[in-house]
C-alpha cells in the first residue's frame, strides 16, 4: 500500500531528502545518508585526525572521492611551487587517502582538477544523490537534481566516519526565472541579478529550485554556475530538475551506469522532478528578459549592478545597516558612487574557478579574445578547472586563442579565485573575475574584485576598463 506522503505532490527537494532520512526526530536534526562525499586538501586534515584520534576507519571509501584544488600552483610546468601550508595540506591528503582507500585525484594526475569540477565530470555527480563536500560551493552539483550541501570540518570527520549528515530540513523555494535571456546574459547574470534581489541571506534555511523557461535552455555548464553561487545568496543548496540536458552529459561518462543499469538509472531519474501541484515555501520570480550582463562593484556578491548602471549612493540605500555596508564598501573598492563603473580601469582578468572554468566558459571567453589583444598593461589569466578542461579546450586549440591575445594558459585549479597559491593580486589592483566571491581580500591582501561573466571578464581585457560585453563586435562562436 502507498504511504500517505507518497501521495500528495512532492517536490524534487522533498523527494531526495524523504528518500535519504535515516531518522528523524521534529525537535533534533535528521540524519541524512550520504551517497557522494567529496574531499579536499583543505578542510579535511583536521577531519582525518579526528578519525585517527578516536581509532574510527572511514565508512564508505567508495563513496569518498578526493581532489587537490586549492593551494595547488597554475604555473605551467610549476608543479614544485606550492607554500609550505599548502605542501602540508596536500601531502597529508595524500598520506590520509592512501591510508583510508579512497580515490584521489593527485595533482599534476590526468583527472586532477577543482573539486565542484571533476565530481561531475567524471559522472560522479548523479540525479538523484544526496552530496556532501567541505565546502561551500558544493551547491554546484544541485545541477544534476543531486541535494549537495557544503558542511564544514567537524562534519566532514563525521561523513568519513559514518557516510551520514545530521541536517536540519530545510524549506524548498523556487526560483522562477521566466523568459529568454537577451544576448549578452548568461547564467552568471542570472544568478548575480537573483542575489542582488534577494541579498546575500535572502536564502537562509533554503533549498532553491531553479526553474523556469531560461533555465531549461541552460547548458548543464550553465546550471551548475547558477546552481555554484546559491550559497552566495545564503542557501543551503541550489537544485536544477534533471532533464534530457542533463542525461545526454552524463551518459558515457566514466561512473555512470552503463547498458540496463542506465536504463534502470534513467527511470529512477525521471521521477525526481517536483510533482504538479507540489508546494513550495515561496516563489522568487526573475523576467529574464530584462536582465542585462551583471557586475559586482562592492564587497560581498549582492552588491551586483546591470553593467551599465551607476555605482549605488549610500544614501540611496533602504535602511541604515546597507548604508553603512555600501559606505565601507566603496572605501574598499575606492569607486565612486552615482557615476557608472562603465571605463573604470582594471589591471587584472581572472577566468577560472568551479564557477566559470568549464569549456562553454572558456569557449565564451574565446570567442570574445579571438583575433584581438589583450590591452597593454592589463594580466589575463585562463584557468581551466580541471585536466580534461584543459585538455578538451586545447583539442579546439582555445588555448591558442588565449595565447595569441595575450593571455596566459594555465594549469587547473582554485588559483586567483581565494588566492591560496601564488596566483594572486598585488595591493589595490583591480580585477574583472568570473569566481564567486569578491569579498574584502579574497584575491589577494587588498584585492578589488569585479564580478563578472567569461564573456564580459574577456571584453574587459580588450579594453583595458570595465566595458559592456554587448558593445563589443563578437567574432562567430569558435566551437560549435
Ligand atoms: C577553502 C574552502 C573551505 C572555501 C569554501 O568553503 O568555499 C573555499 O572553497 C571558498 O570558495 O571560499
Ligand atoms: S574555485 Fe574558488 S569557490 Fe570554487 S572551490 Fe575553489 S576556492 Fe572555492
Amino acid at each position: 500500500m502507498m504511504s500517505a506522503t507518497a501521495d500528495r505532490p512532492r517536490t524534487m527537494f522533498d523527494k531526495i531528502w524523504e528518500s535519504h532520512v535515516v531518522a528523524e526526530h521534529p525537535k533534533r536534526p535528521a540524519v541524512l545518508y550520504v551517497d557522494l562525499h567529496l574531499v579536499h586538501e583543505v578542510t579535511s586534515p583536521q577531519a582525518f585526525s579526528t578519525l585517527r584520534e578516536r581509532n574510527m576507519k572511514v565508512r564508505r571509501p567508495d563513496r569518498t572521492l578526493a581532489t587537490m584544488d586549492h593551494s595547488t600552483p597554475t604555473r605551467p610546468g610549476g608543479l614544485a611551487v606550492v607554500d609550505s601550508e599548502g605542501r602540508r595540506q596536500l601531502e597529508q591528503l595524500m598520506r590520509n587517502c592512501a591510508e583510508n582507500n579512497i580515490e584521489l585525484y593527485s595533482l599534476g594526475t590526468p583527472r586532477n582538477g577543482i573539486v565542484h569540477v571533476v565530481g561531475p565530470e567524471m559522472g560522479r555527480t548523479q540525479p538523484g544523490m544526496t552530496i556532501v563536500c567541505g565546502d561551500s560551493h558544493t551547491s554546484t552539483h544541485g545541477a544534476f537534481g543531486a541535494l549537495a550541501f557544503g558542511i564544514g570540518t567537524s562534519e566532514v570527520a563525521h561523513v568519513l566516519a559514518t557516510q551520514c549528515l545530521l541536517q536540519r530540513r530545510p524549506e524548498p523555494v523556487e526560483v522562477l526565472f521566466g523568459g529568454r535571456a537577451p544576448e549578452g546574459v548568461t547564467a552568471k547574470d542570472l544568478v548575480l541579478a537573483l542575489i542582488a534581489q534577494i541579498g546575500v541571506d535572502g536564502g537562509t534555511g533554503c533549498v532553491f529550485e531553479y526553474r523556469g523557461e531560461a533555465v531549461r535552455q541552460l547548458s548543464m555548464e550553465g546550471r551548475m554556475t547558477l546552481c555554484n553561487m546559491s550559497i552566495e545568496a545564503g542557501a543551503r543548496a541550489g537544485l536544477v530538475a534533471p532533464d534530457d540536458t542533463t542525461y545526454q552529459y552524463l551518459h558515457g561518462r566514466p561512473a555512470v551506469p552503463k547498458g540496463e543499469g542506465w536504463d534502470r538509472a534513467l527511470a529512477r531519474w525521471r521521477a525526481l522532478p517536483t510533482d504538479e501541484g507540489a508546494r513550495f515555501a515561496k516563489t522568487i520570480t526573475i523576467d529574464v528578459s530584462r536582465l542585462a550582463p551583471m557586475i559586482t562593484w562592492g564587497t560581498n556578491p549582492a552588491m551586483a549592478i546591470p553593467i551599465d548602471a551607476p555605482v549605488p549612493r549610500p544614501e540611496d540605500a533602504p535602511d541604515g545597516a546597507e548604508r553603512a555596508a555600501r559606505q565601507r564598501a566603496i572605501e574598499y573598492t575606492g569607486l565612486e558612487p552615482g557615476k557608472p563603473l562603465l571605463g573604470k580601469k582594471i589591471d587584472v582578468v581572472f577566468i577560472g574557478s568551479c564557477t566559470n572554468s568549464r569549456l562553454s566558459d572558456l569557449r565564451e571567453a574565446a570567442a570574445v579574445l579571438a583575433g584581438r589583444k589583450v590591452k597593454e598593461g592589463v594580466r589575463a589569466m585562463v584557468v581551466p578547472g580541471s585536466h580534461d578542461v584543459k585538455k578538451a579546450a586545447e583539442a579546439e586549440g582555445l588555448h591558442e586563442i588565449f595565447k595569441a591575445a595575450g593571455a596566459e594558459w594555465r594549469e587547473p585549479g582554485c588559483s586567483m579565485c581565494i588566492a591560496m597559491n601564488e596566483d594572486r593580486l598585488t595591493p589595490g589592483q583591480y580585477a574583472v573575475s568570473t569566481s564567486n566571491r569578491n569579498f574584502e581580500g579574497r584575491q589577494g591582501p587588498g584585492s578589488r574584485t569585479f564580478l563578472a561573466s567569461p564573456r564580459t571578464a574577456a571584453a574587459c581585457a580588450i579594453a583595458g576598463v570595465v566595458v559592456d560585453p554587448r558593445k563589443l563586435p563578437f567574432v562567430p562562436e569558435v566551437a560549435a
